[in-house]
């Protein structure tokens, strides 16, 4: 672990019993650092293909998630990752109650929140709340600042009742770190770091457990990006949020995430610690992204073993037999064509590895580690 990632932790840590207080009295939650608050399992949503203009009929899927599962913890960042159309977006949208899946669970505290309707969804929504990918289209021009922020009180009017709403988003502007008496002003008038401030007050204003961040700095400049993740980091600490941190780069996610999971063809392939992920990966296609990671120290960057994959991702619609990153990896064997691997920890490492980061879930039937030059952590 990096000595900025140990201190970031150590700040963490210590600020950890202010944080559950506030996440408390903030959300009331009873829920203890390191629990699970949202358990996921086996979620799958397909959209249907269809064709004909007046007689609609069904001629396929498009598998844009299949069968994803994992854990949130209470005060943690799960980070996300993978190429363009690998289905993060889809998840968030499912956990965030956007979308409906087609079969599994999500699991908020305890209860399956995939079948609830009416006030009971209502109230699960208030608690998981979305920040968005661009801060260019996601907030309507023609609103204020003011109006932007507010508008989630108009559907929890119990968070802030109206005479109390300007001065409760003043406090939100504060909060992500902008001038409250910008509250009048138009998204044109703010750049795109302010913008994603924005989004991220609009996201707080309920006082939510759980942010899903769908790419919140994909769209910013590299220098802007940091200023945001690390205005994420010390939110999560203030108010003891939980993030799951989506992002197509690993070294983006890195700085923020305390555990990251890998999506391929609407799969995650292997899922760990930051340490674990970034330090000891174990499957092919992780190996592949973290070579494709330039490396700020020139020396190192000179020895950097490129993996380069091989031909486009096949179409979520006709995914491939077997593992679906066979058709691109260089391991791939027969096996892999009739036997899907599954996201457990490999057999064979309890057996033949002692190191124990080695040890975390990884969907291939060759896991092994490579080790690739690590990006550095941009803290
Ligand atoms: N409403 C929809 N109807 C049909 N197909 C969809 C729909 N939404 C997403 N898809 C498809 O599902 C797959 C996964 O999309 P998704 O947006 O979740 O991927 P992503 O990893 O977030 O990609 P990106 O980073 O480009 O947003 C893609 O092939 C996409 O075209």
């Amino acid at each position: 672990m990096s000595p900025d990632r140990s201190g970031r932790k150590q700040a963490k840590e210590e600020g950890s019993a202010a944080r559950r207080l506030l996440a408390r009295s903030h959300a009331g939650s009873a829920y203890a650092a390191g629990e699970a608050i949202l358990e996921v399992r086996d979620l799958v949503k397909h959209f249907p293909l269809t064709q004909g203009i007046v007689f609609k009929r069904q001629v396929g899927a498009v598998k844009a998630v299949d069968g994803v599962s994992f854990d949130l913890r209470q005060g943690e960042t799960l980070g996300i990752v993978g190429e363009s159309g690998c289905g993060k977006s889809t998840v968030a949208k499912l956990v965030t109650h956007l979308e409906e899946p087609t079969s599994g669970t999500i699991r908020y505290k305890g209860e399956d929140i995939t079948k609830l309707s009416g006030r009971a969804l209502k109230a699960v929504r208030r608690n998981i709340q979305m920040v968005f990918q661009d801060p260019y289209t996601s907030l309507n021009p023609r609103m204020t600042v003011g109006d932007i922020i507010g508008e989630p009180f108009d559907i929890h009017p119990e968070v802030a009742p109206k005479g109390d709403r300007r001065g409760k988003v003043r406090e939100l502007l504060d909060v992500v770190g902008l001038n409250p008496e910008y509250i009048n002003r138009y998204p044109h008038q703010f750049s795109g770091g302010q913008r994603q401030r924005i989004g991220i007050a609009r996201g707080l204003a309920l006082r939510p457990e759980i942010i899903v961040a769908d790419e919140p700095v994909s769209a910013l400049d590299v220098s802007v990006q940091a200023q945001v993740i690390n205005l994420m980091s010390r939110l999560q600490d203030e108010f003891g949020l939980s993030y799951i941190f989506i992002a197509h780069d690993l070294s983006v996610v890195r700085h923020i995430s305390d555990r990251v999971g890998v999506m391929y063809l609407g799969k995650i392939v292997e899922i760990g610690t930051e340490e674990e992920i970034y330090e000891h990966p174990t499957h092919p296609y992780t190996q592949a992204l973290l070579s494709a990671v330039p490396v700020p120290d020139p020396e190192a960057e000179a020895v950097r073993e490129r993996i380069v994959l091989e031909g486009d991702v096949p179409s979520p619609a006709n995914p491939p037999s077997g593992c679906h990153f066979r058709t691109r990896c260089w391991k791939a064997q027969h096996r892999c064509v009739v036997e899907e691997p599954l996201l457990i920890v490999p057999e064979n490492f309890a057996r033949s590895t002692p190191q124990e980061a080695v040890h975390h879930p990884s969907a291939c039937h060759f896991a092994a580690e490579r080790t690739a030059v690590l990006p550095r952590s941009t803290d």
